[in-house]
Parts: structure tokens; C-alpha cells; sequence
């Protein structure tokens, strides 16, 4: 692909920053945003072809601010990628471990790291994306504020490793979407994630998911999200294995469009796996 351009969230540095460089090749534009709807918007208006966003992490769960935007608006997912993320306490150059009282970094981070953060009892502040967090630690230029983002965050902002690989389980990786406003039909595509509503009656979620298993179709993944407007009614994401060429899954498709109040397909794409 040439030519296009990609919106990230966050700046170089960023974990959405690699993943974007991992999933495009190098001959791409790139525009970064303060917030995860900032790129969705990039996306409608047309400014960017693609954006790119986390969606899930292996350990601390879904990004929901990015389900209830894909829920909201008329995006597409076209493709999903990966990355192990290792966390590492940076700061500036002759500060300490024992120094350290003040910890920043978008939510998730912390969250992955909250063993660390807890053990030394670090006060941890949120930010909008880890990079920019090692950004505001260099420019404070104060010995008892550190960041945790990504080794690259450390070296673009000449912040040193206080502590590496600082993550609660060895084993994290988050994955991301690449978004898109055309669905982007493909005959390799073997992952569909779809987003609906039940009626609230007994047995809604059951007969939704019934459809799948009398097809045979492999759910893999099924997350719940409060329907905003109507207290403890709720909407479901779910990820199913297959193409949407594939007559098992068209009527699957059929039967959730005809059957729900609310129903959207958030794209048919390739999935990727990643073993660490
Ligand atoms: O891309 C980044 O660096 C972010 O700050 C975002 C984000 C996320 O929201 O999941 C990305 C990957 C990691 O899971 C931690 C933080």
C-alpha cells in the first residue's frame, strides 16, 4: 500500500504507534491524535484512509471507550493486529527507584502494571496515551515523576529504564484495529465481529447464540456493554470465525438482522494471532 494515510493515537513512542509501523509498511503518512474519537473522526471526514486503535488487551480486558465508539459511529473494522506490550518505569537521567513517587500513564497501563505500581507504592496518574506521559516526564524535568510506556517512548524521550518488563503477566499483548469507512470485502477474511441488542425476554441471548451453533460457526468472543440509554439493559459484541461469503454465516446473519432491535456488522477481516 502507498499513499495513504493512517491515523494513531497518542505520538511516536505510543504502543498504537508501533502497531500501526508493524501492520503498514514504511511508505505511509501517518497523523497523530489526542483521543481515540479524534480518530474516528479523522476516518469520517476523510483526512486519514485508515485509523488505528486498541481494542483489547490480553490481561486487563477490553478498551471500552473504542467498543462504544465502533457501537456509535459508522466505521468499519478491516483488520486487527497484535503486538506484545512490555512495560518499563522510565524517568529522567540520575533519578532512582526510591525517588520515585509520582507514576503516569494512560489507564491500561497502570492497570497492567498495578502489582509494580502497588509493591512501591507509586501514586499512578492517568494520561492520555503512555507516550505522551514520557513526554510530560521530560519535561518536567523532575527526579520523583517517572512513565511507563514502551522502550522506544524511553529512548525518543532520553528518559532512562528504572525498572523493565514491569507488567503484572509476562504474556501481554493487546490487540488493535485497523478501521475503515468502506467494509472492505475479502475472500481471506475469516474473523467477524458483529455488534446487537436482545429483546428482554427470557431465552434472547440463548436463541441469538443458538443460530451460531446449529451453523456450526466458532464463537470467539462475547462481551457485554450497558445499552447507555436503558439501565441494566445491555448490548453484545461478538467475534465468530468465518466469511461472510459463506452461506452457514449468511444466514446466521440473516436470522441476528432480523431478530434484533439493534444490529450492525463491524467487519469481516483477517485475524492475527500472535504466541508469545
Ligand atoms: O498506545 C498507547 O501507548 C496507549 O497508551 C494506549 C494503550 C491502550 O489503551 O490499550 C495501548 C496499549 C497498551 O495496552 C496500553 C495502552
Amino acid at each position: 500500500m502507498t499513499n495513504i494515510t493512517v491515523a494513531y493515537q497518542g505520538v511516536p513512542g505510543s504502543y498504537s504507534y508501533q502497531a500501526m509501523n508493524e501492520y503498514f509498511d514504511d511508505k505511509i503518512n501517518s497523523i497523530n491524535t489526542m483521543l481515540f474519537s479524534d480518530v474516528f473522526e479523522s476516518v469520517e471526514s476523510g483526512e486519514s484512509d485508515f485509523g488505528i486503535l486498541p481494542f483489547e488487551n490480553s490481561t486487563t480486558g477490553g478498551v471500552y471507550e473504542v467498543f462504544d465508539l465502533l457501537a456509535n459511529r459508522d466505521l468499519f473494522i478491516v483488520g486487527e493486529r497484535c503486538i506484545e506490550v512490555k512495560h518499563h518505569l522510565m524517568c529522567i537521567p540520575g533519578s532512582s527507584l526510591d525517588r520515585i513517587h509520582t507514576v503516569y500513564s494512560h489507564q491500561q497501563a497502570l492497570d497492567q502494571c498495578s502489582r509494580f505500581i502497588r509493591d512501591h507504592k507509586i501514586t499512578p496518574i492517568p494520561t492520555t496515551n503512555t507516550a505522551v506521559s514520557a513526554q510530560l516526564v521530560r519535561e518536567k524535568q523532575d527526579p520523583g515523576l517517572a512513565s511507563i510506556g514502551s522502550l522506544l517512548a524511553a529512548k525518543l524521550n532520553e528518559l532512562d529504564i528504572l525498572s523493565d518488563n514491569i507488567n503484572n503477566y509476562s504474556n501481554n499483548i493487546t490487540k488493535f484495529i485497523i478501521l475503515s469507512k468502506t467494509r472492505m470485502p475479502s475472500e481471506n477474511a475469516n474473523k467477524l465481529s458483529l455488534f446487537f441488542t436482545t429483546p428482554h425476554k427470557p431465552g434472547a441471548l440463548y436463541t441469538a447464540l443458538g443460530y451460531f451453533a446449529r451453523e456450526n460457526i466458532n464463537l470467539l468472543k462475547l462481551i457485554s456493554r450497558p445499552a447507555k440509554n436503558t439501565p441494566w439493559a445491555y448490548s453484545y459484541f461478538v467475534d465468530v470465525e468465518g466469511n461472510m461469503e459463506d452461506p452457514a454465516v449468511a444466514r446466521v446473519l440473516e436470522l441476528l438482522k432480523k431478530n434484533s432491535p439493534q444490529f450492525k456488522i463491524l467487519g469481516n477481516y483477517v485475524a492475527h494471532n500472535l504466541e508469545v
